[in-house]
Parts: C-alpha cells; sequence; structure tokens
C-alpha cells in the first residue's frame, strides 16, 4: 500500500486530470441509472394512463429520458478522453522519472540485471501502472460516490428499499472484490514474474541465437521458452475463470437487487405508500446502479499484479547509485592531472580487485597499461571515469579528490574506446556524431582517416550513410573497432582512454592506426591512457605500468622495463610482435 500512496504522489502533477475524469465517469454513471429509472417509470406510467384512458404529461418524462441518454453518450467520451488523456500524460513523466532513476545507475548496479529485465520494467511494468488510475481509483471513487447517492435516494422511499440495494452493493463492491483480490493475489504476482522471466529469456536467446545454433542448444532453450509460456498461460487460464466467476457473481447480486425492490415495493404499491410506476422504477434503478460496481473485482484481482510491477520499479528506483554525485562539484580544471594514491578496490564482497595502486597520470602524458587479462586494468579506467569509487586511498584529479567532481562533467572531457564497444542500430555519420552532434563532414572524415576508415567508408554506396546495423553486425569486428576509434577520435578531447583498441586489427592495420592515434594525442596535447595486452608501439609511452592480480608490479619507460629484465620482459620475450617492434 505504500507503494500505491508514493505512485500517487508521482501523480501530483495531474490530479486535476484525474479528478475531471473520476468526475465525468460518476456524471456518466449518474445518467445511466437515471435514464433506466425514468425509462422504468415512463413506459409503465404510459401502459398504465392507456388502460385507464386517461391523458399524461409525456413531454417531461421523455425530455428528461433524451437528456440522460444525451448526458450518457457525451459523458462516456469525455470521460474516456480525458481518463485516457490522464493516463497518457502519467505513463508518460513516469517513463521519463524512471529513466532519469535509471541513468545515475548505469553501468556499476545495472550489471546485476538482465538485458531483457531492464527492457521488461521500463516498458511493460511501467504500461501496467495505467490500471492504478483507470482501472483502479476512477472505478473505486466513483463506485463509492455512487453507492452513497443511491442509498440517499432510496432511504426517501423507503429504509428496506436503502438497506436491500446498499448491502447487496456492498457486498458487490466490497465482498467480491476482496475475495477476487485475495484468489487472484499470488497468481497475479506469479504472472508479473513470468513475463518478465520470459521476456529475459527471450531477449537473451535472439541475441546469443549464432550461439545457441553452432552449439545445437537452441531446442534446450526454446523448450524453456516453452515452459514458461504454459507457465503463464495456467496463470493466465486462472485469472481468467476468476474473472468470469466475479463477473458472474456481480450479475447475481443485480438481478438479486431487483428482486429485492420487488419484495419490498410490492407491499408499499398494495397499501398505496408507492405509485405502480415508481415499482418499475425502481426495479430498474436497482439493476442499472450496479454498474457503479462492476469494475471493482476485476481491478482488485488484478492488484496483485499492478502492486508487483510497482514494486519491481521501485526496487531499481531505490538502488544507490555505485557513485554519488556532490552536491557542489568543483568547476573542471584547466589540466587534467590525474593521481592514484595507494588506491584499492573491490566488486562487492570478492576479493581486493585493485591493491595499492599508485600512479600518476599528469595532462598530455602518455600512459601505458599492460599485464595479464583479469588483473585489474579496465576496472582502472572505470575509476578514472568516475563510474566507480575507490574502496581505500584516493584518486586526485587535479590535487582535489575525484569524488568532488561531477561524473557527468568529467566524462564529458574524457574519450573512451572501451573493450566491448557498441555501436547503434542507425548509419555510420549518425555513430559517430554520437561522440560530437556538431562536427563538421571535414572533422567526421580527418577522425575516420586517423582510424584507416574512411577509404572503407567512401567505398560504400552509401557513404557515411550507411548502416551500421544492430551493434554494428553490418560490419567486420575491425571495422566497428575503427567506427569506435574515430568517434573517440572525433570527441578531441583533453583524455583518450584506449581499452584494447586494436583488438580485432590486422598486425599492420593495427600498427598504423596506434601511430596516428599517438600522433595526434601529442599534436593536440592531449593525454592517453593504453590498456592493452600487445607490446607493441610502447616505445613512444612516457611510461608504462605492468599490471598482476590488481597490483602494479612495475613501471618505467619500455627502455628501463626491458633492461630490467623482470616481468614486463618476460611478456616482450613472449611476444613476437614486439620482437618485430624492436627490431624495426
Ligand atoms: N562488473 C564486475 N563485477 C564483478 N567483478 C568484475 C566486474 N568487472 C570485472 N570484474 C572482475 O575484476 C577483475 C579485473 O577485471 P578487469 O576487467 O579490470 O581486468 P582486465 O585486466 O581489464 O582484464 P582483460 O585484460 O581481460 O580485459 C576480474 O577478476 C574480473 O572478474
Amino acid at each position: 500500500m505504500n507503494d500505491l500512496l508514493r505512485l500517487l504522489r508521482l501523480f501530483k502533477p495531474y490530479h486535476g486530470w484525474m479528478a475531471l475524469g473520476a468526475f465525468l465517469s460518476f456524471i456518466t454513471l449518474l445518467a445511466n441509472v437515471g435514464l433506466m429509472a425514468v425509462s422504468g417509470w415512463f413506459i409503465t406510467a404510459m401502459a398504465m394512463a392507456g388502460v385507464a384512458g386517461v391523458t399524461m404529461n409525456y413531454f417531461t418524462p421523455s425530455a428528461l429520458i433524451r437528456l440522460a441518454a444525451i448526458v450518457r453518450t457525451a459523458g462516456r467520451y469525455g470521460e474516456r478522453l480525458v481518463t485516457h488523456e490522464a493516463t497518457f500524460r502519467l505513463l508518460a513523466e513516469l517513463r521519463v522519472w524512471f529513466y532519469q532513476k535509471l541513468e545515475p545507475l548505469a553501468p556499476a548496479r545495472l550489471e546485476a540485471f538482465r538485458s531483457g529485465d531492464l527492457l521488461s520494467r521500463i516498458r511493460a511494468d511501467i504500461d501496467k501502472l495505467d490500471t492504478v488510475y483507470l482501472r483502479l481509483l476512477v472505478p473505486l471513487l466513483v463506485a463509492l460516490l455512487a453507492t452513497l447517492v443511491f442509498v440517499v435516494v432510496l432511504l426517501f422511499y423507503h429504509p428496506l428499499l436503502a438497506l436491500v440495494e446498499g448491502g447487496l452493493l456492498l457486498i458487490a463492491g466490497i465482498f467480491i472484490p476482496w475475495l477476487m483480490n485475495r484468489l487472484g493475489h499470488r497468481t497475479g504476482q506469479q504472472m508479473v514474474m513470468t513475463k518478465a522471466q520470459m521476456r529475459a529469456a527471450l531477449v537473451n536467446d535472439l541475441q546469443g541465437m549464432g550461439e545457441l545454433l553452432v552449439y545445437g542448444a537452441d531446442a534446450r532453450h526454446a523448450s524453456e521458452i516453452q515452459r514458461l509460456s504454459q507457465q503463464l498461460a495456467q496463470q493466465q487460464q486462472k485469472m481468467s475463470g476468476l474473472q468470469g466467476i466475479s463477473q458472474g457473481a456481480l450479475g447475481l447480486c443485480a438481478n438479486l437487487a431487483m428482486w429485492g425492490m420487488m419484495l419490498v415495493a410490492i407491499p408499499l404499491v398494495s397499501s398505496g405508500s408507492l405509485a405502480p410506476p415508481e415499482l418499475a422504477m425502481l426495479a430498474l434503478f436497482a439493476l442499472a446502479s450496479f454498474e457503479a460496481v462492476m469494475p471493482l473485482p476485476l481491478a482488485f484481482q488484478t492488484l496483485g499484479e499492478t502492486l508487483a510491477a510497482l514494486r519491481r520499479i521501485f526496487e531499481l528506483v531505490d538502488m544507490q547509485p555505485a557513485v554519488q554525485e556532490p552536491a557542489q562539484p568543483l568547476p573542471m580544471p584547466e589540466a587534467f592531472h590525474f593521481t592514484f594514491q595507494d588506491v584499492g578496490f573491490r566488486y562487492g564482497e570478492a576479493a581486493d580487485t585493485l591493491q595499492n595502486i599508485t600512479l600518476d597520470f599528469p595532462p598530455a602524458s602518455k600512459l601505458a597499461i599492460v599485464g595479464a587479462t583479469g588483473s585489474g586494468k579496465s576496472t582502472l579506467a572505470s575509476l578514472l571515469l568516475r563510474f566507480r569509487e575507490p574502496a581505500s586511498g584516493e584518486l586526485l584529479l587535479a590535487g582535489q579528490p575525484i569524488q568532488r567532481y561531477s561524473g557527468e562533467a568529467l566524462r564529458q572531457h574524457i574519450a573512451v574506446v572501451s573493450q566491448q564497444t557498441h555501436l547503434f542500430n542507425a548509419t555510420l555519420r549518425d555513430n559517430l556524431l554520437l561522440a560530437k552532434p556538431d562536427a563538421s563532414q571535414g572533422e567526421i572524415e580527418t577522425a575516420c582517416q586517423l582510424a584507416l576508415l574512411h577509404d572503407f567508408i567512401a567505398n560504400q554506396p552509401e557513404g557515411y550513410d550507411t548502416w551500421a546495423g544492430e551493434t554494428g553486425v553490418r560490419l567486420s569486428g575491425g571495422q566497428a573497432k575503427r567506427v569506435a576509434i574515430a568517434r573517440a577520435l572525433l570527441k578531441n578531447a583533453p583524455v583518450l582512454i584506449l581499452d584494447e583498441p586494436t583488438e580485432g586489427l590486422d598486425p599492420e592495420t593495427a600498427r598504423l592506426v596506434m601511430r596516428n592515434i599517438i600522433q595526434h594525442v601529442q599534436r593536440n596535447r592531449h593525454s592517453l591512457l593504453l590498456i592493452t595486452h600487445r607490446l607493441h608501439g610502447l616505445e613512444q609511452m612516457d611510461g608504462i605500468h605492468v599490471m598482476d592480480k590488481g597490483r602494479i608490479i612495475e613501471s618505467g619507460t619500455q627502455a628501463e622495463l626491458l633492461a630490467a629484465q623482470g616481468h614486463f620482459h618476460y611478456l616482450a620475450e613472449n611476444s613476437k610482435l614486439l620482437g618485430a617492434q624492436i627490431k624495426r
């Protein structure tokens, strides 16, 4: 329930729209019930007047009937318009709010979630929330008000009539929905989970379809999807069964109310305290009044589903970002001088990933981090990018703890080519412009020339408007990598971080691209942090740090490290490429 109240507070800017929608719905209901009641009265009165051969004023009731019919039609139209407008506005607001809450959680906190699950929360769970206003709040408010009005109206005729109507409305509006909620709560929650699991499994399988086919695991994965889909079908069947029972029970209550009216009203007509046309009027009034509670059982039956969706949304929203933004961030410095002082870091409860890292990364310098796979090189870069915070020691930027700067502002001054580069399902131009939306064609081409990509693009029939495909599938691995390099160079940021930039490139192309990158950073007096396994081109670095098991075990220039005959020398000996480089 707390989650529901919290959601209502989020709806605050739209309370006016919401109230208007509920009001129109209430008016429409009153018009419908009035229409039925007056019609019942009018038909009976006319019949009786015909039998008795007397004349009666039929203008007023027929005008009333027309009025009620017009109000009902216009009201229904207005109600649909306003309630749906309100719902779409609420959903749009919720999506933006949710996205804004998600953004600071990326990448560190969101890694724990499957991409299909995140998609499910953003789309399906948010969509589910339209039921809170449209199917829960409006019907509940209208039912409450209408029950009150109906009981008061009947009290004017006879207290017993009000008692029958009120009692049956309470059974239909409270007991049956309560029962449906009890019976449907668990299944509703399970349905949200099953749907989310199915979406996550589908997204996962579609992304890895190639591997599934190669290893012949597609049938096994398909059977899991089938199992989930059967589970969902069973849950849906149970919910539909409950819905059928509740609608039947409601119909029964409405008919019982009509009969109840007759039972109470017939003696009143016989005793002369009620006119005969009023008997038909009351019977139809009672029957029609149950429209007020009709939507409630379904609303409460699906409440479990709605609350589960809401919980999944708040669960994400309430997560603390891995990095806290300072309340009053320092302005960005003129020169980007990073200093690691005895920095330690670990992922969650795992063992230390980084220990006692001390290194200096001054402006316009070129630093290489080399070492075995899993030794913590990329983690070091993610601390620089403020995606994560050191657990111990200090990471300084221009002499100030990096925590005092805004992560977002900092990242505007850093260009990155990460290990797993992501290309968007857009043209090559759009993928490049991501780094600098206002870049000119000349700037784009220069960046691509540096990445040795321009000739390839120029040879494509559509040039820079060639479609890259989802995650760059329409390019080779090496081409996609070079798009990422060109994108980083186009940004022209004072700090460039390259994590395995030449992975997937043939040795000659790798050598030429690295040569161009180094010339580019030297020309612009930018700094470069190169994370690599490949030990070529390192003679141009101002410093090399060798990492092993989260620690820096050696530091120096290439010549110094080779002369020291330590770990770097051992790695170099094992690298034919470096041998080729040194000979050259
Ligand atoms: N998001 C993460 N959550 C938990 N552990 C992680 C995460 N990312 C990396 N690790 C662990 O931290 C350690 C260091 O990883 P990191 O990616 O920094 O190494 P690396 O030196 O860059 O490796 P490689 O050369 O293979 O890219 C590894 O043991 C890895 O399993």
